[in-house]
């Protein structure tokens, strides 16, 4: 069973999907934000954490983050293992708000980074925040304070944006400042409510 209102929000790390979402808020639209969901299950996770990566990944019951990224993002297994032990549950709880939302009517939006990589949410329409990748990883990098290399590794953890980008039924440009990126988020959210 499809979500009849759901629309779908992804793009690629850094892309611009939270600062894209923010905007979409301000006219109104419900979000369910899937990095959120997956917080709270991660650190609910911590044991788990603990067992298959180590102790040193967990301190005072709550999970490194930082340490944990460093790990996932340079081992794909140890990313494999993560994803076994989150996805399940995260995909459920999204489930979940999303059949509360559905109930409610819409558009509503989900945000889910891994829309694509996961394949495995009924929703047919999807937005894509798109910026290419070379400005993905400037912006990871100064965020993130991370290195070149980190950086890179990170991107190629995920679908190309490029790819992601073909599959859109809207693209919400972050190619630019953020003027730009506001105006393309007011042309979109009308397309949205004019689709329908
Ligand atoms: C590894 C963790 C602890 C790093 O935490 P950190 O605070 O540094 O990053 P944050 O959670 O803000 O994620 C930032 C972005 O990384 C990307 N990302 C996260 N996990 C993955 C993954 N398994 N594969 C590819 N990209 C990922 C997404 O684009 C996400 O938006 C965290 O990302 C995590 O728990 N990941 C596994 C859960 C997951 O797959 N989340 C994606 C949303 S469904
Ligand atoms: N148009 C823009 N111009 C300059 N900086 C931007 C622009 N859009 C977003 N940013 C910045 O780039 C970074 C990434 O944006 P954001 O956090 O919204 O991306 P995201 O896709 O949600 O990331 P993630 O996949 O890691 O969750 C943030 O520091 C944000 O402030």
């Amino acid at each position: 069973m499809a979500f009849k209102h759901a629309v779908a929000l992804t793009g690629g790390i850094a892309s611009g999907k939270s600062t894209a979402c923010n905007l979409l808020k301000l006219y109104g639209l419900r979000i369910i934000d899937a990095d959120a969901i997956a917080r709270q299950i991660l650190d609910d996770e911590a044991d788990a954490v603990a067992e298959l990566f180590g102790d040193e990944y967990v301190a005072d019951g709550k999970v490194d983050r930082k340490r944990l990224g460093q790990l996932i993002f340079s081992d794909k297994e140890a990313r494999k293992q993560l994803e076994v032990l989150l996805h399940p549950k995260i995909r459920e709880e999204i489930v979940r708000q999303s059949e509360v939302q559905d109930r409610l009517g819409g558009p509503y939006i989900v945000d889910i980074p891994l829309f694509f990589e996961t394949g495995s949410y009924p929703i047919e329409k999807v937005i894509v925040v798109y910026a290419p990748r070379e400005t993905q990883k400037k912006r990871l990098i100064e965020r993130e304070g991370l290195g070149e290399e980190e950086a890179e590794a990170r991107l190629n953890a995920q679908i190309d944006i490029e790819e992601k980008r073909k599959k859109a039924t809207w693209v919400i440009d972050n190619s630019q400042n953020l003027k730009h990126l506001q105006r393309e988020t007011e042309r979109i959210f009308n397309q949205i409510t004019n689709s329908r």
